[in-house]
């Protein structure tokens, strides 16, 4: 049994009144490291700034050759995001196609800057697939009329052969569970809602698709002399980073395929993606904000799409986007559902999101792989009651006990149950801490620096730029310790992330599952660990039962918070399952309380009960330095 040092100290206090469920600590604690050791106001001064502390073991001193403070003039700027590549170098299919754009240039190979980065700095490179063993008794639920079945094999799919060779180039060499079922689904032309686990290939998912409909399907229209361009396909994604992410993958995926991704996304000058936009795009990927922009500047014109998928479609539906969502899907010139082919995908979808969903939906297929919104076994998730004024010592525990052949990390893991293939994944890893707020990220990153651990930060408040950077910074272990809002809790691929810890609890057990979600990706294994007081409390009931679900270890005195406050508090939680039965891994339209739909494809707005729960939600967000990322 794995017990929890906070299990630890309410044992002791077993005396302690019923109605007292919180574990007593002394404010006065004072952590291993720094027993025996100056206060930290006489923590030696780092000669040349935050940027010259040491490294972890696993960062050769070469790749220190950027941090927020000097960061390597080839990293200033987006990487490979547009950026006017592209070009049909070649590929099968598009020399075919009208359009009478530039194909010239060559088009760059987005396979070569990755393996380059990730062979410099990471030793463990183990890439070359996905332990399939962690998914082979994954539940699956499909509903929906018809359903294509699964396939084994990427071979037993048509995609065609350019695609293929880029799935080999990628080096996946079969389907992730999520890709056996939604690919068949969407190849056969059917609208899809789709629901799985984070780190499980959805992005794959939902691109192969559309990349293989698009190489067979007639060639792209422009009319001469406008402007205007006319995309095929249309990817939204929340925030500018997961864009970012989303076209490089899609990128790869259509390498020499002639099929031409572009992205826009808010930040970063509009006048470069209209350049890139004017080279010829079929897919279109973009943030919502920037995507009304260029509509309203008749720059693109979506009368032609005829794949729209919703990356993280939850979110995108939540109350912060719908409006702007609605605009783009419902009141442009977009071709309605049926028309066109609707894929929505996400790691959590709650009921009420898949009502709002199916107006964009026709007769469409659900799937659920594993339960919806659950998070999956592969991450190894803690959580320590620790006060806030304790937060920043435990970090730093937290930290040292990472660091390579220290004792405190033995002594410290060893507390609990956590494999030698997490402990030694941790001494080599990335290390990702979410914070509510902008000016919470920024201070905390500034201590952890001032303290010898190399951090960087993103939220809303950075440039674009900055941000960029920061996650370049990060990926490559230059600054192996990421401080960040939400603005990076969904999507985010960066591989090497062995560790999230929630310093602050997020409001939204939905938006715990996705930040967690950043580490046991792919198969491999991950450790969360949260930081829980009494401004928790709201989390505690779908916190404990989403831990129980996967087979963790559910702290006592989390169990007793769970009890105590079955509802959640009143602090302005937005808790949407609170209530209901837990984690529906269910279509919607299968639930008596939304029959009214049922059937799928037509449905009207939404009926009102089910979608007042996410009321709370503008409380939710406040302060946490949102609004400002979206776009
Ligand atoms: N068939 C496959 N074989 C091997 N690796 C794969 C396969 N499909 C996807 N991957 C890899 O798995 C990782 C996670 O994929 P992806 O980012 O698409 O997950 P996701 O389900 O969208 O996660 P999230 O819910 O966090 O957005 C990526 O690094 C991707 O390259």
């Amino acid at each position: 049994m794995r017990s929890s040092w906070a299990d630890a100290v309410a044992n002791a206090e077993s005396s302690a009144a019923a109605a007292d469920t919180a574990p007593r600590r002394t404010n006065s604690y004072v952590p291993p490291h720094l027993r025996n050791r100056p206060q930290a106001s006489e923590a030696p001064v780092v000669a040349n700034g935050p940027s010259a502390a040491r490294l972890p073991s696993a960062f050769p001193p070469q790749a220190s050759t950027g941090s927020r403070w000097s960061a390597p003039s080839r990293d200033i700027g987006r990487s490979g995001a547009g950026g006017g590549r592209g070009g049909g170098g070649g590929g099968g299919g598009w020399n075919t196609r009208g359009g009478g754009w530039d194909r010239r240039e060559q088009e760059a190979n987005p396979f070569v800057n990755e393996e380059e980065t990730h062979e410099a700095v990471f030793d463990d490179q183990e890439n070359t697939g996905i332990n399939f063993d962690a998914y082979e008794d994954i539940p699956v639920e499909t509903s929906g009329d018809n359903v294509p079945p699964p396939v084994n094999t990427f071979a037993e799919i048509d995609l065609g052969e350019g695609l293929n060779q880029n799935i080999r180039r990628c080096k996946y060499v079969k389907p992730t569970p999520v890709q056996r079922y939604a690919i068949p689904i969407s190849v056969a032309g059917r609208d899809l809602m789709a629901c799985a686990q984070t780190g499980s290939g959805k992005t794959a998912a939902f691109c192969f698709p559309i990349i293989s409909g698009i190489m067979r399907g007639p060639p792209s229209q422009r009319q001469r002399g406008s402007r205007t361009v006319y995309p095929m396909a249309l990817i939204l994604s929340p925030t500018r980073e997961l864009s970012i992410q989303i076209h490089e993958e899609a990128r790869k995926f259509s390498y020499q395929t002639g099929v031409k991704v572009v992205v826009a996304y808010g930040g970063a000058p509009i006048n470069q993606q209209l350049r890139d936009l004017e080279r010829g795009v079929d897919i279109l990927v973009a943030t919502p904000g920037r995507l009304v922009d260029l509509l309203e500047r008749a720059r693109v014109s979506l009368q032609n799409i005829r794949y729209l998928a919703l990356d993280e479609a939850d979110r995108m539906l939540d109350m912060g986007f719908e409006p702007q969502i609605r605009r783009i899907v419902e009141q442009m010139d977009m071709p309605p559902p049926g028309q066109r082919q609707t894929m929505l995908f996400s790691a959590t979808f709650p009921k009420e999101i898949q009502r709002l969903a199916s107006d964009f939906l026709y007769n469409y297929i659900f799937l659920a792989v594993g339960r919806v919104g659950s998070s999956t076994d592969l991450i190894v998730q803690r959580v320590e009651f620790v006060p806030d004024s304790d937060k920043r010592s435990y970090l730093m525990d937290l930290l040292h006990g990472q660091r390579a052949n220290e004792t405190p990390g033995k002594e410290f893991y060893s507390l609990i149950r956590i494999t030698d293939r997490i402990v030694s994944s941790l001494q080599q890893a990335l290390t990702l801490v979410f914070v509510e707020t902008k000016k919470g990220a920024d201070s905390l990153e500034h201590w952890l620096c001032m303290n010898g651990f190399p951090a960087t930060t993103i939220h809303g408040d950075r440039s674009q730029q900055e941000r960029e950077q920061a996650l370049r910074s990060f990926k490559s272990g230059v600054t192996p310790i990421l401080v960040a809002t939400d603005v990076a809790a969904r999507g985010l691929d960066i591989p090497h992330v062995a560790h999230v810890i929630n310093f602050d609890l997020p409001n939204d057990i939905d938006d715990y599952v996705h930040r967690i979600g950043r580490t046991g990706r792919a198969g491999k294994t991950g450790l969360a660990t949260a930081f829980f007081n009494e401004s928790s409390i709201s989390l505690a009931k779908s916190l404990s039962e989403l831990m129980q679900e996967a087979n963790q270890e559910v702290p006592q005195w989390l169990s007793r918070y769970a009890v105590a406050r079955p509802y959640g508090g009143s602090g302005g939680g937005r808790n949407r399952r609170g209530g209901g039965p837990r984690f529906g891994g269910r279509d919607f339209r299968r639930d008596s309380n939304f029959s009214r739909g049922a059937g799928g494809g037509d449905h009207g707005g939404y009926g009102g009960g089910g979608y007042g729960s996410s009321s709370g939600q503008g409380g939710g967000y406040s302060g946490a330095g949102f609004s400002s990322a979206w776009d």
